[in-house]
């Protein structure tokens, strides 16, 4: 065992959580305090100093903020050698271009961006990506609380594009549609061909259904968080993991392979 192991094998994760305000955060920090080999060290949210999260010696940040500042979040984390677990959704190839430019220059750090924390959900998108080559029709429905302030999903767009990859090398061509929007946006919106409807209304958290068809049969992959402590045991896992994996890491499933 080397010096590092061994640290990690018996002192607890120094964990910080950005956004610790907010719907998620205020879960994180539970779940983290309830966490024997984890230390709850800051909790940082709008208007309070970054730097509380690296005075108090956090080795992980854990970011659930919005999509207009956690880039700069990540950015200061990478800078301090923190390694980060990102829940926040927006990230564009071209903003995780970005990060991969930063982490070149600190190779020791690691960041775990996930779409989705929840085990079941990320299940649901392998399931999705699996049945895509076979179905020639596939549209995407989500649902969320009406507090989200972002559609679609980053669930969803990721789900999108796994499907689109997905047709594309089985050399599907376009989803058969021949119906003229009469109303802007009536069809969804399109994500790399894939047709994403994003329903908002109080009561739901989150979930999503993955419509796919074919002749004479549909086939529906459905997923629900019915409460944020869903996303948790991925947060965690992801935690645990970030340090042993420096570079940048999208999405959970090679920490649950
Ligand atoms: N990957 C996943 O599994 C999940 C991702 N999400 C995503 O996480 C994000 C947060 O979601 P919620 O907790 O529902 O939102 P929220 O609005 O309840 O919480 C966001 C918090 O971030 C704080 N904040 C804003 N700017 C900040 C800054 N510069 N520094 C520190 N804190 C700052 C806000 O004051 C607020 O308390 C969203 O992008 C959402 O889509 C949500 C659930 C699961
Ligand atoms: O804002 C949310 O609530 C969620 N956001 C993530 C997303 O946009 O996919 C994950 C989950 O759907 C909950």
């Amino acid at each position: 065992m080397t010096d590092e192991q061994e640290k990690t094998a018996a002192e607890p994760i120094r964990v910080g959580v950005l956004g610790a305000r907010g719907r998620m955060g205020l879960e994180v920090c539970k779940a983290v305090d309830a966490a024997t080999d984890m230390d709850l060290v800051a909790m940082v949210d709008q208007g309070d100093w970054l730097f509380n999260a690296s005075d108090a010696g956090a080795e992980v940040v854990v970011d659930f903020t919005t999509p207009d500042v956690v880039m700069d979040n990540l950015h200061w984390c990478i800078d301090q050698g923190i390694s980060a677990v990102v829940g926040t959704t927006g990230f564009t190839e071209q903003r995780l271009d970005r990060v991969r430019g930063w982490l070149e220059r600190k190779p020791g750090v690691g960041v775990v961006i996930a779409p989705n924390f929840g085990i079941g959900a990320v299940l649901m998108m392998q399931f999705a990506a699996r049945a895509a080559r076979h179905f020639e029709s596939v549209e995407i429905v989500e649902q969320h609380h009406p507090r989200k302030l972002d559609a679609p999903s980053g669930t969803a767009t990721h789900t999108a594009r796994l499907i689109a990859q997905a047709r594309a090398e089985a050399g599907l061509g376009p989803v058969p549609d021949a119906t003229k929007d009469e109303v802007a946006g009536a069809r969804g919106a399109d994500i790399d061909g894939v047709r994403v409807h994003a329903v908002r209304a109080t009561g739901l958290v989150a979930h999503q259904e993955v419509l796919f068809g074919t002749v004479g049969e549909t086939l529906t992959i459905r997923h629900d968080s019915y409460d944020r402590a869903s996303f948790m045991p991925g947060v965690l896992l992801a935690v645990r993991a970030v340090r042993n994996r420096p570079g940048l890491t999208i999405g959970l499933d090679a920490l649950l392979d």
